[in-house]
């Protein structure tokens, strides 16, 4: 952030590098300075050509958007018509099956893979995204890393000229809503877990959930003298060093850095595995004796030894209203409910900020983003107590947006917030679970945009109909296509869950072919990011810590950005063409 002088105020201003338009300087203006700021474009040697109206509030991308000048030299009415639309443009991904290196580190039926490979590559698809598991590349003992199968498989998907988003898989595959393989954390971390089983994350009935390593031990020297964050961090620097080849030649333009079961950043509070179904409120996973004696230490420095973890929050498949602590005026609302909330949910911001911080020292100076999972937390979104977003650590109510700081958290690492449930529609929900995915959705994308960073997406459960892929459609880009360029709101990328026989089965593969070429505005396979305005510069390094006080300024709820009703590139649009097609394949 560069920091300036606005002469006629006198104020300091502060200098934001980016924002939906990169090559745009936007100024985040103290509140008394509103209406009195301007807007630079980088690299312009006599600045404003703007009129001071052109601003604008505290940091609305939208508002800002509209104002781009046409006097700049490849300003966007000098672009064709196609680079216009190319600006338009959303990469689509697509996640390889969870086994596609078996638990014993075999890239098994490699031909079948790189015939799939092919497939996508040939269906317009831009790359794809691929668990990188702990459990099976660190088995056999700290540090003892074996590579060999990952980098097989890497080399494949280069060679079928797709691009790479690795995800640092520091949890358990097994137990989630899809995982039909289970690869365990390394044997050596559960050996340690059988004399130390607080190492886990547990609910009040002192069950153990060994699918990732609590936070509260993130910074305890309990594996072999290292800390959890210490061993992430020298995981991500080995990928770094094994894979080097593969960050200098492009193929690996993103890392997503696993903060939490199901690689998210959450606590563990739906196992199915200790018997949750969709659409109970989970339970709080916090009662393992380092988080224990964490909330004992910050209740006492706040005054409140007294003060204990909740034992009325229900048990895993209860509604908000048979609890205690989540009924209405229960005692999420009280000082003493709040005052855990924020904790709980400070604790899990602290710990993706850190992991964050090691994924950013380990890649900084490689051609590539970093990002981080938002699970996707719906169901009742439209209760007063969002219960099952508060057990999962996002505390996030109609007066106080949860989401709000994480994005700002990833913005000093440059990282992108992925968010999932993108297909879902309100009116799939049954009325029982109280589910707004759709309000969700627009939420968190607010949030995410309105802090200046990227966001990107995730469908949350299998989907290969229409009304799944509009809705992405919706998603990617909530006001539409902009025939004169980037538009507005426009996502960064979105992952399909993901590849499957049934997705290649021949009906399913046509309408994904194309959902495909809706994602990317119409136009063919774009293979160079910059024309759709995409720039992978070397990773800077992170940007100072931003205080926890300033991290729960984000907190104040504001309304979502208007969305479209319905996505202006639907794919039913193309039935004709799809049956056309299918008859011409019956002739041949
Ligand atoms: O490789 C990367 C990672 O991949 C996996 O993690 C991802 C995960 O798979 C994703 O789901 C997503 O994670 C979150 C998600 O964001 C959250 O929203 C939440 O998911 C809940 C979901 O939103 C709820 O609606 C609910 O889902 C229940 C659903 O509503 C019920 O209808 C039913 O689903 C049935 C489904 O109707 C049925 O068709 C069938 O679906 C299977 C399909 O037929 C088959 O072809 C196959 O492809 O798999 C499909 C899925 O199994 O069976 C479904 C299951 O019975 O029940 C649903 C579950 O009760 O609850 C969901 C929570 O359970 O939570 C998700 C997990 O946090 O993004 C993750 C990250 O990418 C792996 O787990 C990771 O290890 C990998 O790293």
């Amino acid at each position: 952030m560069t920091r300036v002088t606005l002469g006629s105020l006198g104020e300091k201003i502060r200098l934001h590098s980016r924002c939906f338009c990169p090559n745009v300087l936007f100024i985040n203006v103290p509140e008394n300075a509103e209406g009195a700021s301007k807007v630079w474009r980088q690299g312009t040697k006599n600045a404003p050509t703007f009129s001071s109206r052109s601003i604008i509030s505290r940091s609305p991308p939208q508002a800002v958007a509209s104002e781009i000048s046409t006097t700049e030299p490849k300003a966007t009415t000098t672009l064709t018509n196609e680079e216009k639309m190319l600006r338009n443009y959303v990469p689509i991904f697509v996640m390889l099956p969870l086994g596609v290196i078996t638990v014993d580190n075999v890239l098994e039926d490699k031909d079948k893979l790189v015939k799939e490979l092919k497939e996508l590559r040939a269906a317009g698809v831009d790359g794809v995204m691929i668990d990188v598991w702990w459990g099976i590349i660190e088995s056999k003992g700290p540090k003892q890393y074996d590579w060999t199968a990952y980098r097989s498989l890497f080399q494949a998907v280069q060679e079928c000229g797709l691009k790479l988003q690795a995800i640092m898989s520091f949890h358990q595959c097994g137990g989630n809503v899809g995982d039909v393989v289970t690869i365990p954390l390394p044997q050596w971390v559960l050996d340690i877990g059988e004399s130390d089983p607080d190492i886990f994350y547990t609910n009040l009935k002192g069950n153990r959930n060994p699918e990732y390593l609590t936070l509260g031990v993130d910074n305890r020297r309990l594996f072999s003298g290292r800390t959890a964050v210490e061993i992430y961090s020298d995981y991500m620097k080995s990928f770094r060093e094994n894979f080097a080849d593969f960050l200098e030649t492009g193929l690996i333009i993103d890392i997503e850095v696993g903060l939490g079961p199901a690689g998210e950043l959450r606590y563990p509070s739906y196992p199915e595995s200790q018997g949750w179904v969709f659409p109970g409120i989970g339970e709080f996973q916090c009662y393992d004796k380092y988080l224990q004696a964490d909330f004992k230490e910050a209740a006492t420095a706040a005054g409140h030894p007294e003060w204990e973890l909740p034992d009325n929050a229900g048990e895993y498949n209860d509604a908000p209203e048979s609890t205690e602590f989540f009924k209405s005026n229960g005692t999420y609302l009280t000082e003493k409910g709040k005052f855990f909330l924020t904790w709980y949910s400070n604790k899990l911001l602290s710990h993706g900020d850190q992991i964050l911080d090691e994924a950013n020292k380990a890649f900084v100076g490689c051609k590539l983003k970093l990002a981080a999972k938002v699970s996707g937390i719906h169901w009742w979104y439209k209760a007063d107590n969002h219960a099952a977003e508060l057990t999962a650590g996002y505390y996030n109510l109609k007066d106080r947006d949860g989401y709000r700081p994480i994005a700002r958290m990833l913005s000093r690492h440059h990282a992108i917030l992925n968010f999932t449930c993108l297909e879902m529609r309100d009116s799939e929900q049954s009325a029982d679970a109280k589910s707004a995915p759709q309000e969700l959705v627009q939420q968190v994308l607010s949030g995410g945009w309105r802090e200046n960073i990227e966001v990107a997406g995730e469908n949350a459960l299998s989907r290969y109909d229409s009304t799944a892929y509009n809705q992405i459609l919706l998603n990617a880009r909530p006001n539409g296509i902009n025939r004169d360029g980037e538009p507005k709101l426009r996502m960064y990328g979105v992952t399909y869950l993901r590849l499957s026989d049934e997705l290649l089965q021949k009906t399913n593969l046509n309408l994904f072919k194309t959902f495909v070429k809706k994602m990317h505005a119409d136009q063919d396979y774009c293979p160079d990011p910059k024309k759709y305005n995409h720039h992978l510069g070397p990773l800077e390094r992170s940007k100072p810590e931003i205080s926890i006080e300033q991290l729960l300024e984000a907190t104040k709820a504001e309304d979502a950005f208007p969305w479209d009703k319905e996505t202006d590139m639907s794919v039913s649009g193309d039935l004709l063409s799809n049956l056309i097609r299918k008859l011409f394949s019956l002739f041949k």
